[in-house]
């Protein structure tokens, strides 16, 4: 036994890995002699670097077995096929150097194969080692450490095939074409992570990536220059490393690629991109003609593999904003046919097991949710050209917006660890759950008047935020829009008292034992239970006539409005003298499966939360209306068109936000979400939750009311929350409706009730329906209530 506590602790620390001493002991005691005796650099990071050197090690040791027993005749096939065996069945880190070579390294097909790159690792001979000093190594260390996503890793004119499976250079690479060549880690590490990005992207969408091909076997991503041996069976212990790894690929999907320029951009004639790089956005795409789950064989046109590809996939983690999603997909036609995918809060809580077993974590905030969260943000910022760190090492990750910077970033900052540094907002969420569900809080901000620069690109509002481009025009005057942030999915303000958790969705509230595409199944699941347990879209993504005719109907003759005695709605208004309720108007609710239910991200079932995928476009209206909303294409009747997002807000603070600000707007934009009125009780206070788009918001915000026959109802759907209190606003046509038509919906407003912080407006809608000036018994005090 070592007497040395620090030696000791060192083969504690490798006994935890499984490595036994005598594997350690040689080469510790190389380091320490490399290192000078350096115990710090021995140390950290749990070992690490001794870690990887036992790795090396033992890895050299089969490369020179290996190259004994090569002979020429098999190299190629040895390339697919035949990894060498492992000793050390465990994810290992690398300090390899790369060397550009013209030919194929048999023995390094892991890495070395995909760009014709001769992996060749320095073994942990004492002569052969680097001299390097201290700070050299750190140095590597933080390379090595340095994880780089590049969606176009290879440029195409160099990219064949191998046999139609491999990716391989048709040239070798020229040393001018490495992107960082006093970095060998680095550039390993690049090129490793690429590869498997490229991958990755490539099931999802092979039209756009003529360069990324299908390998044959299942990869794991690569995080920080992990890596699991090839052929290895998925075993407990792959959960080594920064984050868990899977027998499965980890798709990391670039938000928006093309923003970046980092691919071609091509418009169609209606202005839609054309080669986006999300799966669920071609799937989108497809989804209006063929229906959502048709994957399209024929788009996934180069792969080989691409027919008969079975891909699940379930959302991780997002970033704040959401810009970046870390998704575990399993392609069980080349991985385990018979993978079915898990439960997500499982497969987060055995992740967490292990970390902890793992690493003896002592943080009790330590979480698997945050880490990768932290991983979506690294991506993100590493992708961008974000500079924007202060000094504490928060990171402002909204998005910046000229005109609202100054504002925002003067007042609050978003951290990595928290959404909000303001204590009060903190308490008020719950970050683990809010975020995991794509909510944040987002600090109160109010857009500079005029600020023209919002609008600059006039390409797209949306600013890369949707699938879908929107632009904007204006051929009447040189007004821009009112400067606004874009955000595609709705964020909680402050007070709204919002969890959104897993765990509160029971069984009867998922369809956790289905998987594939719900509506294609023999019997509806038990998401259809709110409507008659009949799905409500068609396997084209559109609203069921039936469906759609019943809900209009509720509309435009109101059955059912629920009458509270005290109105929660009134009460805000702090008016001695309590006005009686309006009425709430009772509304049918779409419930769509979500992240709890067995079924697919591409699951017929979920349409809403898929995001827009009509051609749609901004333009200044000419009846005296400010801006509008239109459609550039034809439109079936039941179309999904786009959800109404903008900051979650209690009744109260959307009251004192109005009073304040009401004067100084000409439009207004908030709703409140009261289609459930009669199970509100228990709601915090008795408050109704509002939806704001004035300051954060989508394309939805540009939509003008028309009295009755409007072409859009909004249609509250259950997606996070089963109780309704919180609901998505969803848009569907009421009719068809042709290209250039402009997009309207029935706010429920009325006219002649002046007892509002917000004046009506004088209604230009045009309907031989408009009830302007006429009594309506829908009164709001701000816009349609939902
Ligand atoms: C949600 S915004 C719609 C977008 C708005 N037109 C704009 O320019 O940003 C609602 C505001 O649009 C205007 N608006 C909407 N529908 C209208 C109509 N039928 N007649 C006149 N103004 C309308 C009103 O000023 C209203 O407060």
């Amino acid at each position: 036994m070592p007497t040395d506590p620090r030696v000791t602790a060192a083969f504690r620390a490798m006994k935890v890995l499984g490595i036994k001493e005598v594997k350690v002991k040689p080469v510790l005691k190389k380091l320490l002699k490399l290192y000078e005796r350096n115990w710090e650099l021995i140390e950290a990071e749990n070992y690490r670097v001794l870690a990887d050197a036992i790795f090396d090690e033992e890895d050299s040791k089969v490369e020179e077995q290996k190259k004994r027993c090569n002979n020429a005749d098999q190299e190629e096939e040895n390339l697919v096929h035949h990894q060498p065996e492992r000793p050390l069945k465990r994810l290992r880190l690398r300090h390899q150097e790369v060397q550009v070579s013209p030919t194929h390294n048999t023995s390094n097909t892991m890495l070395g194969d995909v760009a014709g790159i001769v992996l060749k690792r320095p073994k942990l001979e004492e002569d052969e080692l680097p001299e390097t000093s201290a700070q050299q190594q750190s140095q590597k260390m933080t390379e090595m450490l340095e994880f780089r996503a590049e969606p176009y890793p290879i440029s195409p004119q160099h990219a064949t095939r191998n046999k139609g499976k491999q990716l391989v250079l048709s040239k070798p690479l020229a040393p001018g074409e490495r992107s960082d060549p006093v970095s060998p880690v680095a550039v390993q590490g690049k090129r490793y992570v690429s590869e498997r990005v490229s991958n990755a992207l490539c099931l999802k969408e092979p039209m756009t990536h003529p360069v990324a091909v299908v390998l044959p076997k299942p990869k794991v991503f690569d995080c920080h220059g992990l890596i699991i041996p090839k052929d290895e069976p998925f075993t407990d212990d792959m959960f080594d490393g920064d984050m868990p790894h899977y027998g499965v690929p980890i798709a990391m999907i670039h938000p928006d690629p093309l923003s970046k320029g980092e691919l071609p951009v091509e418009k169609d004639e209606i202005g839609k991109k054309v080669g986006e790089d999300t799966s669920s956005q071609y799937i989108e795409t497809e989804s209006r003609a063929n229906g959502p789950v048709a994957l399209s064989s024929e788009r996934r046109t180069n792969g080989e593999f691409a027919p008969s590809l079975q891909e699940s996939s379930s959302e991780l983690a997002v970033s704040t904003l959401g810009e970046v999603k870390l998704s575990l997909s399993c392609n069980s036609a080349v991985g385990r046919p018979d993978f079915h995918m898990p439960n997500l809060d499982d497969v987060i809580k055995l992740t967490e097991e292990k970390c902890l077993h793992s690493y003896k974590i002592i943080d009790p905030n330590f979480s698997v949710p945050k880490l990768l969260r932290h991983m979506c943000e690294s991506f993100l910022e590493l992708g961008t050209d974000s500079t924007d760190k202060s000094q504490d090492g928060s990171t402002n990750v909204i998005p910046t917006l000229s005109g609202l910077d100054d504002h925002v970033q003067g007042s609050k900052r978003t951290s990595f660890d928290d959404c909000v540094v303001s204590d009060q907002e903190k308490k008020s969420e719950d970050p683990e759950c809010t975020k995991m569900c794509g909510l944040v809080v987002v600090p109160q901000c109010e857009p500079v008047p005029d600020d023209s620069r919002s609008f600059n690109d006039i390409n797209d509002v949306t600013r890369g935020e949707e699938r879908v481009r929107i632009s904007w025009v204006n051929e009447l005057n040189s007004e821009f829009p009112d400067p606004f942030r874009y955000i595609p999915h709705s964020l909680v303000f402050k007070n709204a008292n919002l969890s959104f958790s897993l765990s509160k969705i029971g069984d009867e509230n998922c369809c956790a034992t289905c998987n594939g595409d719900c509506i294609s199944g023999s019997v509806p699941c038990c998401c259809t239970r709110m409507t008659g347990s009949e799905f409500v879209y068609s396997s084209a993504g559109i609203l069921k006539e039936s469906f759609l005719d019943e809900c209009i109907s509720m509309t435009r003759h109101p059955p059912c409005l629920i009458y509270c005695k005290e109105c929660p709605l009134e009460r805000v208004k702090n008016d001695d003298c309590l006005e009686p309720c309006k009425g709430h108007l009772k509304r049918k609710f779409i419930k769509e499966c979500w992240s709890k239910c067995g079924c697919s991200k591409q699951c017929g079932n979920r349409v809403v939360q898929r995001g827009i995928t009509c051609n749609l476009q901004v333009y200044f209206t000419s009846e005296e209306k400010g801006w509008g909303l239109r459609t550039l294409e034809d439109l079936p009747k039941g179309t999904f068109v786009c959800e109404y997002v903008g900051e979650i807000l209690t009744s109260m603070e959307l009251y004192e936000r109005t009073v304040k600000t009401a004067k100084s707007r000409k439009c207004s934009y908030p709703v409140i979400l009261d289609a459930d009125w009669s199970s509100k009780g228990s709601l915090m206070n008795g408050e109704a939750l509002c939806l704001d788009a004035s300051h954060y918001g989508n394309v939805a915000r540009f939509i003008n009311h028309r009295c009755l026959d409007a072409n859009l109802i909004e249609i509250p759907v259950e997606v996070e929350i089963p109780d309704h209190h919180y609901y998505h606003l969803a848009f569907f046509t009421t009719r068809k409706v042709k290209a250039m038509e402009e997009l309207t919906w029935d706010y429920g407003i009325d006219f002649n009730d002046i007892d509002q912080p917000i004046k009506p407006f004088q209604c230009q809608c045009g309907s031989r329906f408009c009830r302007n000036m006429k009594r309506s018994n829908r009164s709001r005090y701000m816009l349609r209530s939902s």
